[in-house]
């Protein structure tokens, strides 16, 4: 390869990630490889061409209108830079949509701007649409598949926090909801203000303030909206996964725990009675809202979100009665966190809890229990030797105060991780009711799936783990859909492509899902009566490195580290995990006292909420219609219709029977106990799970499975929210290097690798004939 005089390219650059620049000079070394000076605005930079030409100098796009194409798959020279360079320009130029092929890149403004009106929806609903990318045109697309070819639809929002996708979901749900409808006549309709009012109300209970976002999801969503025959609304469901837990009774510095509280402690203060009742003071008063100093926010009501959330309530069908029965548990867990533990002065230290404590007693009373069963529960564990068969076999013991403040921790993170659960299974039976019939006429359905997105930071744990295999298993499916695509483009085309080596990261997926990968590790452990997170680790070594050793999977690199860590290449970036309570979290035990609280509590709502058989409501089981494939707004084609059904059991239902099976969890699949426990304390009681047990990991996988059957029943559609600005999320702001890290992890980078191995560089033929001549 020689690469010319005066050829522009692009030269790496630790600060913009890439810069611009052109050939001036070229020689050859001694072993005979070019040498080139390259010229940038910083100055000359010599690099040597060897085989990996295009990854070290690749080629600028320069022909006109190249740099604010809607498509980037029109980029005569497909490649890292070139693809930044566009989507930074058409950003400058106000344009915060841009194609990648089956992608929609979809840029974050942090401002207002004004293309999401009622007549843009119109517009893009018309016959004669408009060109220009937009969210809209996703939703239009997903609503033809629905209509026109009767297949089932999914758009899979995805990017990392404060990127977009909350606000991308609701503009989706707005879209279906408005529509329908003639320009002359927008009044939505009742099941479609139902759906819409699930945004309130999932955000006031599981999103956020987090550093990086002020309304920052805490779990992840599938939402489907049904149609019936006549492409009406008319019902929908929700999904959920990995409810962050920790944060309900932990907030980092400058982060709060879930709107509710707050809303709840502003909104009351004028309802002296609802007040006095639940006899709460101020946010900033209790233990659970006040770790992370900002329990009131600059510039937000939280009084009247109150309200907002309220309304949502009742359109959902959660009357004022039920309503309060809500307010009065979370008031209850806010007491229950101002508990004061202290310890005895014997020798053991036991912890001591006042039977006057005006927490415990306000706890105590809203939760329906005795004040001396719950002092009791909260100070006690309960052991057995072996399996127990009877009452006799069980040893009770006293708990010291750090492990009686983790029990109270572990009980209010169950209650809180129930009702949530609860209030899914309510909004579901409201959405889609059998008894309306509305189920019997779902015909087909669009999928909004709004997930967190790959993680890893300075210390990543079971948490990051979890989500990163979501992900893994969400490129998967990205990739094989990307590759499918590429093919069938191909043989439209007429060209012979006998073979295209894609990257895949299903190795990956295997070394963690596989008979011995590592979820089967960690469960197996969790069995082991000696089972320990070093075991884990060891076992790790002996059973996951041998076949993966190459790439996937290793020890720490970090000599700073403890021989805790462990190593994941995964397709976005290798991630250390600290193998630091693995075992804990996947075990999720609930303490034998707290089940025993809970059960005999006198309040009806708490029994119905926290040990009651939550009976979930299933989605309508529907398979997409067998047809050719349809076209995306960016004429990509869609993947052959697989023959998988949909399934219809829920996160929710998975979990439900594992507490059917006598196991008072968590029915929520994703809501593992986030906290880390010490060992041996009462969170985590140090007894083998029986193999009958479920464990996280093992009701994750099987809820991902469950998801990625239903995914594959649909016609997918991807939107990649990107975050371009900086921390402080100034409006209108674009960092290359955040871009481009964001960019390479979503895996719109990945599509022009599966591209590049085929025929990357694409052109209408007019145009290339009037390239050619010169
Ligand atoms: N299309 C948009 N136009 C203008 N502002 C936007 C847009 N999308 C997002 N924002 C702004 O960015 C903020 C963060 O967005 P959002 O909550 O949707 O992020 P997210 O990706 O869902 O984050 P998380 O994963 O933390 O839940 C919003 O509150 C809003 O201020």
């Amino acid at each position: 390869m020689n690469i010319e005089i005066g050829t522009r390219v692009w030269i790496r650059d630790s600060v913009h990630g890439w810069v611009a620049g052109a050939v001036a000079e070229s020689s050859r070394n001694s072993r005979g490889e070019q040498v080139v000076d390259v010229e940038s605005k910083d100055g000359k930079t010599q690099l040597t061409i060897n085989n990996n030409a295009e990854d070290n100098l690749p080629l600028r796009s320069v022909s006109e209108g190249q740099d604010t194409l809607d498509d980037l798959t029109q980029l005569h020279i497909l490649n890292e830079p070139n693809l930044l360079h566009s989507i930074r320009t058409r950003f400058e130029h106000k344009l915060i949509y841009t194609y990648s092929g089956i992608v929609l890149v979809a840029l974050n403004p942090y401002a207002d701007t004004s293309i999401y009106s009622n007549q843009h929806i119109h517009d893009y609903a018309s016959a004669d649409p408009p060109g220009e990318p937009h969210i809209y045109s996703v939703a239009r697309a997903a609503h033809d598949g629905v209509s026109n070819a009767k297949r089932n639809q999914t758009i899979i929002v995805s990017g990392e926090s404060g990127a977009g996708k909350t606000v991308s979901a609701r503009h989706i749900m707005r879209y279906f909801a408005v529509a329908g409808k003639t320009k002359d006549n927008n009044s939505i309709t009742s099941t479609e203000e139902r759906i819409l009012a699930t945004n309130p109300v999932m955000e006031a209970f599981g999103n956020a303030k987090t550093l990086r976002n002020s309304n920052s999801s805490r779990f992840g969503r599938y939402l489907q909206i049904y149609f019936d025959d006549n492409n009406s609304i008319i019902g929908a469901h929700i999904r959920i996964f990995l409810l962050e837990r920790s944060r309900l009774v932990y907030q980092p510095q400058n982060e709060r725990n879930t709107h509710i509280f707050y809303q709840l402690c502003a909104g009351i203060k004028t309802d002296f009675s609802l007040k006095r009742e639940l006899k709460l003071g101020n946010a900033d008063e209790y233990n659970y809202l006040n770790q992370g100093k900002c329990s009131k926010l600059p510039g937000v009501d939280d009084a009247s979100h109150f309200v907002t959330t309220r309304r949502a309530m009742s359109s959902l069908g959660i009357d004022n009665n039920t309503q309060k029965q809500i307010f009065k548990l979370l008031a209850a867990l806010l007491h229950l966190g101002n508990i004061e533990i202290n310890q005895t002065s014997s020798a053991r230290q036991d912890a001591s809890i006042s039977t006057t404590d005006a927490s415990l007693l306000r706890a105590a009373e809203l939760l329906g229990v005795s004040a001396a069963a719950f002092q009791k529960g909260l100070m006690q564990k309960t052991i057995g030797v072996g399996r127990i068969r009877a009452e006799s076999e069980k040893i009770v013991t006293s708990l010291n105060r750090d492990q009686a403040n983790i029990a109270r921790d572990s009980l209010a993170r169950l209650i809180y991780t129930r009702l949530f659960d609860w209030l899914v299974i309510k909004l579901n039976s409201t959405l889609l009711s059998k008894e309306s019939g509305a189920s019997d006429r779902a015909r087909q359905f669009v999928g909004v799936l709004d997930i967190y997105g790959f993680e890893h930071f300075q210390k990543n744990s079971f948490e990051q783990f979890c989500i990163n295999y979501a992900n893994e298993k969400l490129q998967q499916e990205f990739n094989n859909h990307t590759f499918k695509l590429s093919q069938q483009e191909y043989e439209r085309e007429g060209l012979k492509v006998s073979y295209i080596n894609y990257p895949d990261n299903h190795p990956c997926i295997d070394m963690i899902e596989s008979r011995v990968g590592l979820l089967a590790l960690l469960d197996e452990q969790c069995r082991l009566p000696a089972g320990s997170d070093t075991g884990l680790r060891t076992k790790m070594d002996e059973i996951l490195r041998p076949p993966y050793k190459k790439a996937l999977f290793s020890g720490s690199k970090s000599s700073s580290l403890d021989a805790g860590a462990f190593t994941i290449a995964h397709y976005a970036h290798d991630v250390t995990y600290d193998v630091d309570g693995f075992l804990e979290k996947n075990r999720d035990v609930v303490p034998e006292e707290h089940k025993n609280l809970l059960n005999e509590s006198q309040n009806p709502f708490v029994k119905e909420v926290c040990t009651a058989d939550l009976t979930p409501t299933t989605p309508p089981s529907i398979v997409s219609t067998p047809t050719q494939p349809i076209r995306t707004p960016s004429q990509s084609v869609r993947s052959p219709p697989s023959r998988m059904s949909v399934n219809g059991r829920t996160s929710v239902d998975e979990l439900s029977s594992a507490f059917n099976k006598g196991h008072i969890r968590s029915p929520s699949a994703f809501s593992p106990s986030w906290p880390p426990a010490s060992p041996g304390s009462p969170s985590s009681p140090n007894v083998p799970t029986s193999r009958k047990q479920p464990t996280l990991g093992g009701t994750f996988k099987m809820s991902l499975n469950n998801l990625m059957a239903t995914i594959n029943d649909t016609d997918t559609h991807y939107i990649r929210c990107i975050k371009p600005a900086g921390q402080e999320n100034a409006s209108w702001s674009f960092d290359n290097q955040k871009v481009l890290s964001q960019l390479r992890a979503s895996g719109v980078l990945e599509t022009i690798r599966i591209s590049r191995a085929g025929y990357p560089s694409k052109m209408m033929f007019d145009k290339f004939a009037e390239k050619s001549r010169y």
